[in-house]
């Protein structure tokens, strides 16, 4: 990018040089930073509104902190662009979440500032306990600093946290940067008294009893709120919530004006033990389209900042997500006691249209995955049809929940799990690879893996009607472009389809693998399974597959360990069979950003690549069983 409109901003390589300038530069910088951050990611494409609302945080936090010997920990890392401008990354965030550029969340192989890794929301504030606690263990006298949204701090973790660190009290600062926002709206009763407060109708009683209540405070807290009040005009209010939870809690501040957020962190910085920093923001600051829709600008593709980003025409192919998305209207239009239930994910999960259309029958959690998985359980227990939309990604976290509160007690709750398999630009942290293997472990649970969008759509109905819990897992964006029907029609369950019948080899195949199978089938004129289910497994047909072919490859994109392939392996091993055995997967290794497309080439996922492990191994006629990742 030339970088002749941005002279402040050239001159910082790192926070060092930040911390040289005066002051009195800050909002040219702020002005600066916020207009190469949109200019950057409208040309990448990435998180965009978040990163725009935390500019002026980002930069007071690096002025007034000492970092990286002070820890500075982002929550959730969306909003951590401005970050990587300013820490030595602003020409490389052009390449932001592409193969061969930086992570679109914090790392901490890419950067000593980069202090803890991230992207699933809600752990800085543990993250940060801990480190503070290292240091005063240590004696190194160094700050400690979590900067957490609204939307972070909705979920278990946080407050967990928050309640542990009220207790052993380290030297923490907490951020909370409240722009009332989540992906959509946020949401939750805290949420609620935060914006009453902030609306100004409650909050005006506050004023004038905080300040009374400046009198009773012990002194040096008495000055110190004195002089908070004197530099944030005085909007001091008593933060209740947090000093019961062993917080000394300052604010709100406005989180937008960088001269008021020095002054006012230098003066915490000064200080010890837990204490919480609010400060409003808006996600989407200084952009008018992000601000008026941060929705739409949470995550963008590349775009023109002028025209703002293209709504998506009407004529698009369905993704996997408008599959579901129609489905669960459907289905909830045929089934009264049919619920959708998104922990924080409305827009990505597809159910927009269902909280429209059936909102008495629509829940939000908030970002609270666990309580989402349990809350259904509840449900289930009263007879009603929950369907949970959740990425396969974030069920990880409501995993005991999965077990203890729905598998042992056999509930029927479906998890529609969306993002299953390699995610794209997101990277490790949110790539669906291990929902085969953590699912089917579990007694009681059907598992089912759709080849295209018609199927998906059935097994939706399959997992309906299922008198036990249930899951379909589907990737992110499109599949074959089989167009489903409008039928709710079922699939008889533990049932595979042989798609086509040959010779010599068996390809027994999982979800998004079909299609590369049905290729590698006519080439090697192979027989081709649609396996539909991990669990139960067609025992039969694979018998028959084992007894009538050569050799057997199983295909999926999820980890080799403990996946389909595995579960394939021991089901042969109890019916005494031993074929030759390929399983074709992911291997035991994290896979980091890129393209979708470039992820599948990068692990042999591609056909390309399925097509040369195949011929390897049949080349070399290895004796069995034989993994290869
Ligand atoms: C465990 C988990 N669940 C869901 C998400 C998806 N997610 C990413 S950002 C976000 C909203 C975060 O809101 P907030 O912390 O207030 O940050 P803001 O975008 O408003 O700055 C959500 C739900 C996630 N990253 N991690
Ligand atoms: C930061 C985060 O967790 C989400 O914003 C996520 O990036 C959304 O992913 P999708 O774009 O696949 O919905
Ligand atoms: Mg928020």
């Amino acid at each position: 990018m030339d970088m002749s409109a941005y002279p402040l901003l050239e001159g910082i390589d790192e926070p060092a040089h930040l911390r040289e300038l005066p002051q009195s530069q800050l909002p040219r910088l702020t002005g600066q930073l916020r207009d190469y951050l949109l200019n950057s990611v409208a040309r990448s494409g990435g998180h965009l509104a978040a990163g725009l609302g935390a500019v002026e945080l980002t930069v007071a936090l690096h002025y007034v902190l000492e970092t990286p010997f002070d820890r500075l920990v982002w929550d959730v890392g969306h909003q951590c662009y401005p970050h990587k401008i300013l820490t030595g990354r602003r020409q490389e965030i052009s390449r932001v979440r592409k193969i061969d550029g930086p992570a679109g969340f914090p790392v901490r192989d890419e950067s000593p500032y980069d202090t803890f890794g991230v992207g699933h929301s809600s752990t800085a504030i543990s993250a940060a306990l801990g480190m503070a606690l290292a240091s005063r263990n240590r004696n190194e006298n160094r700050k400690t600093c979590a900067v957490i949204g609204d939307g972070g701090l909705t979920a278990g973790e946080a407050f967990e946290a928050l309640n542990h660190a009220g207790d052993v009290r380290p030297d923490l600062l907490v951020v909370l940067n409240d722009n009332e926002m989540s992906i959509s709206e946020n949401v939750g009763a805290l949420n609620k008294t935060f914006a009453r407060l902030l609306a100004g109708g409650v909050y005006g009683n506050f004023r004038a009893e905080a300040k009374q209540m400046l009198e009773y405070m012990p002194g040096p807290m008495r000055e110190f709120a004195k002089l908070a009040e004197e530099h944030v005009k005085g909007m001091l209010i008593p933060g209740t919530f947090f000093e019961e939870l062993g917080f000394q809690y300052f604010g709100p501040v406005d989180g937008h004006d960088v001269d008021e957020l020095v002054t006012v962190l230098e003066r915490l910085r000064e200080m010890d033990g837990p204490r919480i920093l609010h400060c409003v923001t808006r996600k989407g600051k200084g952009y008018a389209r992000a601000e008026a829709n941060p929705i739409a600008y949470h995550g963008v593709k590349a775009f023109d900042p002028v025209a703002g980003i293209k709504a998506a025409s009407g004529t698009a192919p369905l993704t996997y997500t408008d599959v579901f998305s129609q489905w669960l209207c459907d289905m909830a239009e045929r089934e009264p006691r049919l619920w959708g239930i998104t922990p924080a994910m409305r827009e990505g999960s597809g159910l927009v249209a269902f909280a429209e259309r059936f909102p008495d029958r629509y829940l939000d959690t908030a970002i609270a995955e666990q309580h989402a998985v349990t809350m259904a359980g509840g449900l289930a227990c009263e007879g009603e049809k929950p369907v949970l939309a959740i990425y396969s990604t974030f069920l990880q976290r409501g995993y005991d929940q999965l077990i203890h509160d729905i598998a042992l007690q056999n509930l029927p709750v479906v998890f529609a799990l969306d993002r299953a398999g390699l995610v794209g630009a997101d990277g490790a942290t949110h790539h669906g690879m291990f929902d085969f293997s953590f699912m089917r472990c579990l007694p009681n649970l059907t598992v089912m893996a759709p080849a295209d969008e018609r199927e998906c759509r059935q097994m939706l109905s399959t997992a309906l009607a299922v008198d036990g819990p249930a899951s379909v897992r589907y990737p992110r964006g499109r599949g074959p472009g089989v167009a489903p029907d409008a039928s709710l029609d079922t699939l008889p369950v533990g049932r595979a389809e042989v798609r086509r019948r040959g010779k010599g080899v068996a390809l027994l195949a999982f979800g998004t693998m079909v299609a590369a199978a049905e290729t590698l089938g006519d080439e090697l004129d192979a027989t081709v399974v649609n396996m539909r289910f991990v669990k139960p497994l067609d025992e039969d047909c694979i018998r028959e597959m084992a007894e009538t072919h050569n050799a057997i490859i199983t295909l999926e994109e999820n980890m080799i360990a403990g996946g389909a392939g595995s579960a394939v392996i021991e089901t042969l091993a109890v019916q005494g069979l031993r074929p030759a055995i390929l399983q074709i997967g992911l291997a035991d290794r994290f896979v980091d950003h890129g393209e979708r497309d470039e992820q599948l080439e990068l692990v042999g996922l591609d056909t390309a690549g399925v097509r040369r492990r195949i011929n390897d191994w049949l080349g070399r006629t290895v004796a069995p069983p034989v993994t290869s990742g």
